[in-house]
């Protein structure tokens, strides 16, 4: 008898995660008590242990199955793909001696191969599909080690029965995992990690079968890059890999657990159809993203489908009635049963309302986060009739949102309404050029930061007595002034030429702005994980965005005020204030990222007429909202311009507009990030090593352009020898016409020390090179 014939049910009503990092941070704050040499691995595995066994008996308790696979088990410490590697020892070389005998890495490795240390680099980080989480990116070679060997998920399985839970392992899926990888340095031409899919696959099939024997009836595999069409590898070969993978892990077998494959972030598309044949019990699909197929898929008939309904991506309460038609068109498709769940992990939401006492009580009835999800998931799985007050409330909701105050204000739809194409051009570059030369007086290679400076002990002390009260605004604005001065006279000092204030006042590039703008809420606890231990708070936008007053005039005048060098003004874009934020989803968000972008003008005719001749404005998350299916990449591209365009045109052609940009897949948008029009663009590049340079070359892209030279995501200091190898690199390609000086991006989380060392290397080597050029040097 195979297992398929015999096992239990997919559980009616489950998610596909929950949030890992504990309710209030537990995990994140053990993790860097380890990590400070405060506590032993001992006392961090005893927390993770805690943790564990709160959130499956706090799912439980709030109405997931406990014995019957409806609790996900997707604990990590720091990252699910990390895991996904060392589970099946695929540790790169320079990594080497971190594996034990048994091939797997203890909890300080673990961190190592995460973070780095010395002159080894951290595996890169990237984000994961279209959310601001970053994943580790796996290294994968010809002779990479694959074998199964680590057995941390069946041993939080086993302790989970143990304590009277049966969870549903999740394990990030094997062809996801390859197409999430890169190739390992040295790795032949043409090599591609999905070419060691037959290893990988084998080694997942022990890790299967250590499950099924620990007990464990379902397991869930994450396969979220079968949503995405912008792999290298081409379509058909991503679908012959699922064929090729799941026919050898679903093939009937009595030691395999029934398997659970998930789809989030997008629609699923032609891929069910090699996931429904080869034997799969449980397909989730996306439904908030995505729809149901609309074409017969073959074998759809021995499958389950698990409609992701409610939207495990933002903290909208889900409209019922609109969910529920969604699972009815879902049973039509013809599956063995239909069962309801969210669209992804519901890691990308904060873990309860109930941590939020002073949230306005009409706004926190319209959302819902963690909990309050698994909720509605229970309410769908119950139905109209099973669970009439949930449905009740969700109406009401959608009967009243629409109509509250400040939802819709009409001078702000009106002003929108009237804007004219005019109104996203500004005057012709090479005009612009012209003016800015006059006035500006820059040497070649102008050297800059990229706005904020080190963020001391001090100033976030400042920032929480003043949260509290113990210090007045005034008593603020004055410290905060003093480390304005302070980072002046550092700049001087280093004979920085574009000077910025450091930022000081911002605990977050987009919460500063959320707090002063109309229109988004702010949470006291509703931290989301970014990157192992680091979490943000994304702020809430739910109404329409207008500017009540000028938010950053005051600092950078201030700035200004203190120096003869030109200070650059430093705003956040509408599209990573979108992208960082949990945006209504009421409206387009290209509507919705204008309203920003109106505010954002304002300010920048303010700053201007205070006299701050150049301005920032950053797009660090363009790229991370590109839709996952190139189909719909257009369309993106052009309202998150268009709204750049419309933030930055009012800027008189005297007005230097930079902008920002850190992620270095820079050839991917890089029409879009000329369409931005920018007079100035800093990116990264100091970590890929100037890998973008052929890129620009190739792009014909003609304005000033800043790659950076100092890694700030490292405490190393780059010498002034390597940073002159890496301005000759870019002479070379960009010129010294358009070229700027600085590093990949903001200080904030560095140490002075090495700050000040670095940028003096930095304006060393921009003198030698500008010496090279037969220009004068200061
Ligand atoms: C993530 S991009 C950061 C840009 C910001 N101006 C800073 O310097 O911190
Ligand atoms: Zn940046």
């Amino acid at each position: 008898m195979t297992q398929h014939l015999s096992q239990p049910e997919f559980p009616a009503a489950t998610v596909l995660g929950y949030p890992r990092i504990g309710p209030h941070r537990e995990l994140k704050k053990a993790v860097e008590s380890f990590w400070a040499g405060r506590t032993d691995a001992h006392a961090l595995e005893a927390t993770a242990s805690d943790l564990r066994a709160r959130t499956r008996s706090h799912l439980a308790a709030l109405g997931l199955g406990a014995d019957d696979a409806s609790v996900p088990l997707d604990f990590s410490y720091y990252d699910q793909v990390l895991d996904a590697a060392l589970a099946i020892g695929a540790v790169p070389e320079r990594f080497t001696d971190l594996v034990g005998d048994d091939g797997t890495v203890d909890l300080a490795g673990y961190f190592t191969i995460a973070r780095g240390e010395g002159d080894r680099a951290p595996l890169e980080m990237t984000k994961w599909f279209d959310s601001n989480y970053h994943y580790l990116v796996p290294e994968i070679g010809p002779a990479t080690p694959i074998r199964f060997v680590g057995r941390r998920r069946v041993q939080e399985f086993t302790e989970a029965l143990n304590a009277g839970v049966r969870t549903r392992p999740v394990l990030v899926g094997p062809v996801t995992f390859l197409l999430l990888s890169k190739a390992a340095d040295g790795a032949p031409a043409g090599f591609s990690p999905l070419d060691r899919l037959d290893d990988v696959v084998a080694a997942y099939a022990e890790l299967l079968a250590a499950l099924a024997a620990a007990g464990a009836p379902w397991v869930q595999l994450d396969e979220p890059a079968l949503t995405s069409d912008t792999w290298d590898v081409p379509r058909d070969e991503v679908k012959a890999a699922v064929a090729r993978a799941y026919g050898t892990l679903a093939a009937p077998s009595s030691s395999r657990p029934a398997l659970f494959v998930a789809t989030p972030y997008a629609r699923l598309g032609c891929a069910i159809r090699e996931l429904a044949a080869s034997g799969v019990e449980a397909i989730g699909v996306d439904l908030v993203r995505g729809s149901a197929p609309d074409e017969d898929v073959a074998g759809i008939e021995n499958v389950t489908l698990v409609g992701g309904v409610v939207d495990g991506h933002n903290i909208w309460r889900t409209d019922l009635d609109a969910a529920a038609e969604k699972l009815a068109a879902l049973e039509g498709v013809g599956a063995a049963r239909v069962t309801t769940s969210t669209s992804t992990s519901l890691f990308h939401v904060p873990h309860t309302l109930d941590d939020e006492p002073n949230l306005d009580p009409t706004l926190k009835s319209w959302l819902a986060f963690a909990d309050e999800k698994v909720g509605e998931v229970l309410a769908l799985a119950a139905g109209p009739d099973g669970a009439p007050e949930a449905f009740a409330a969700s109406r009401e909701v959608r009967s009243t949102r629409p109509t509250t105050a400040g939802v819709r204000r009409p001078e702000v739809r009106e002003r929108l309404a009237a804007l004219t194409e005019a109104d996203f051009h500004r005057a012709a570059y090479d005009a612009r050029v012209a003016a800015q030369d006059a006035v500006l007086d820059l040497p070649p290679l102008p050297t800059t930061t990229i706005g904020s400076f080190p963020q001391t002990a001090e100033i976030r002390r400042a920032r929480a007595a003043h949260r509290r009260g113990e210090l007045t605004d005034a008593q603020y604005a004055e410290e905060m002034r003093a480390e304005i001065a302070r980072v002046v006279t550092l700049q001087e000092e280093l004979g920085l030429d574009v000077l910025v204030h450091g930022e000081p006042e911002r605990n977050d590039m987009v919460q500063y702005f959320a707090e002063l703008l109309d229109g988004f809420a702010v949470t006291e606890n509703g931290w989301v994980q970014s990157y192992g231990s680091r979490c943000t708070r994304p702020s809430i936008l739910w109404g329409d965005v207008s500017r009540p007053a000028p938010m950053t005039v005051e600092w950078s005048a201030y700035t200004a005020s203190l120096t003869s060098a030109p200070v650059k003004g430093m705003l956040t874009g509408p599209v990573t204030i979108l992208a960082w934020s949990f945006v209504r989803d009421d409206q387009p968000l290209g509507d919705t990222a204008n309203q920003v972008a109106l505010a954002l003008r304002d300010e920048i005719a303010d700053l201007q007429a205070a006299g701050i001749g150049i301005i920032q404005v950053d797009e660090p998350a363009l790229r991370e909202l590109l839709p996952l299916r190139r189909a719909d990449q257009q369309a993106y591209l052009d309202w998150s311009v268009r709204s750049f365009r419309l933030a930055t045109s009012g800027a008189v052609e005297a007005t230097q507009v930079h902008t920002h940009l850190c992620y270095s897949e820079f050839g991917e948008v890089i029409e879009a990030i000329d369409g931005l029009d920018a007079d100035v663009t800093s990116i990264e590049a100091a970590r890929s090593r100037m890998e973008i340079l052929p890129d620009i070359e190739r792009s014909g892209f003609a304005r000033g352009i800043g790659p950076g030279v100092y890694d700030i995501h490292s405490p190393r200091v780059p010498s002034q020898a390597e940073v002159t190898e890496l301005l000759s690199a870019a002479l070379g390609s960009v010129g010294a016409r358009r070229l700027w000086v600085n590093p990949d991006c903001g200080l904030k989380t560095r140490g002075y020390a090495e700050t000040v060392d670095s940028l003096r290397n930095i304006v060393a080597a921009t003198r030698e090179v500008r010496a090279g050029l037969g220009v004068p040097t200061a």
